[in-house]
């Protein structure tokens, strides 16, 4: 029977049958389905924490779930840290699942960034063990069980070696077509690694199972580090750069910088903010150390925010092979496709990915500000 809406809500006079109310409610149902259903495989990691709390301050994203790897740490301490993040934020309802602890060869001698992050990944803070505990699940279960129970909805977002990833896809051979989307944050496309020249660490930490996520057929975006290396969160206040590095510097040697990223962060008074300004000083000293700059590049917000809003980025497509052995260990090579070669090569014939090649740096650093200035 219709409803008579006060003229206030302009429709003056018109009858509305509950059928319009109802197509509207179910409207805002949608809406709130169309909210990107997220995992993140995360090795926290500074720039994983900044990420994670992108992530979960981002409407447009309903984060699953985290799912733990090694890389910036072990895999045992990844998964405390991860439990930790969210308890620190008020946000335990997210569950943890653990991940592998060994390459997809089972290699147990991994190679771990804790120089980049600090020993416990978090700039060396001390802080206290959380009270909540992973999932009963691998991460690869929790995976394959996401996928299964919203298939082509699930987007993963890995920001570490791609070993669980390899492995959802031993576990299920559907996997790679029941996944909506893998948006990797991994590689080094036609520039030098950070690893050594060839390799970028995400894919040196388990070539083999790079090469497999590669090659297995899902929709894969890769974000590489001749993307991230462009979005800068600058640093502020003084900057100890000797004269024997200036000719190396990528920026202006000016001792102080008063608008810096950083200093706006520590201004603000956000719960986010403040968590990440107490854990960011050392990743900021490795990459004055590394790169001599006074900023930190951006490696795991970006790839995040590649989830949030794609049309920051812009891709191409090919196929990606890594190779897995010798001195070019974890190289990343891409083929655009665009030639037919004499002869039958490691790429013929495989499944192409994206591969991101420009980023609007500035509206990728704006949107994590924004995001982490505020809070909930
Ligand atoms: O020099 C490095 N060596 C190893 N890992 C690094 C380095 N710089 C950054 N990351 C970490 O690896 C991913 C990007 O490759 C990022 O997650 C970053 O935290």
């Amino acid at each position: 029977d219709p409803i008579q809406y006060p003229d206030s809500w302009g429709y003056p006079g018109v009858p509305v049958s509950r059928v319009v109310v109802a197509l509207w409610l179910g409207s805002m149902a949608a809406a709130e389905g169309e909210r990107k259903k997220v995992i993140i495989d995360t090795d926290p990691g500074i720039d994983d924490a900044m990420a994670i709390f992108v992530a979960l301050r981002s409407p447009e994203l309903q984060l699953l779930g985290l799912t733990t790897t090694f890389g910036n740490v072990h895999t045992a301490l990844a998964t405390r840290n991860a439990l930790h993040l969210l308890e620190a934020v008020g946000r335990t309802d997210i569950p943890v699942a653990e991940g592998s602890h060994v390459t997809i060869k089972k290699a147990a001698k991994l190679r771990i960034a804790s120089f980049v992050h600090g020993a416990d990944g978090l700039g060396n803070q001390d802080f206290p063990p959380p009270a909540a505990k992973p999932v009963d699940q691998s991460a690869a279960a929790f995976m394959v069980e996401q996928a299964n129970l919203y298939p082509g909805q699930v987007t993963v977002v890995a920001l570490g070696p791609l070993t669980n990833l390899a492995l959802a896809i031993e576990l299920d051979p559907s996997f790679p077509k029941k996944i909506g989307q893998i948006i990797i944050l991994g590689g080094a496309y036609s520039i030098n690694g950070n690893v050594n020249p060839a390799a970028e660490a995400n894919i040196f930490g388990d070539p083999d199972a790079a090469d497999m996520v590669f090659t297995c057929g899902a929709d894969i975006l890769a974000v590489g580090l001749n993307v991230t290396h462009q979005v800068v969160l600058t640093g502020s206040a003084f900057c100890n750069v000797t004269i024997s590095e200036a000719p190396f510097l990528h920026f202006d040697t000016s001792p102080f910088v008063t608008d810096a990223d950083r200093e706006k962060l520590e201004q603000c008074d956000s719960k986010y903010a403040r968590y990440l300004c107490k854990i960011m000083g050392i990743y900021f000293d490795y990459h004055k150390d590394a790169y001599f700059i006074k900023g930190v590049y951006l490696h795991d917000p970006t790839t995040v925010i590649a989830a949030v809003n794609p049309s920051l980025l812009t891709c191409t497509e090919g196929v990606v092979r890594v190779q897995t052995v010798g001195i070019t260990k974890g190289l990343t090579i891409f083929d655009n496709t665009k030639k037919r070669y004499g002869e039958i090569t490691a790429w013929s014939g495989m499944p192409t990915v994206k591969v991101a090649v420009t980023v609007d740096a500035p509206a990728v650093v704006d949107l994590m500000m924004q995001r982490l200035m505020t809070d909930d």
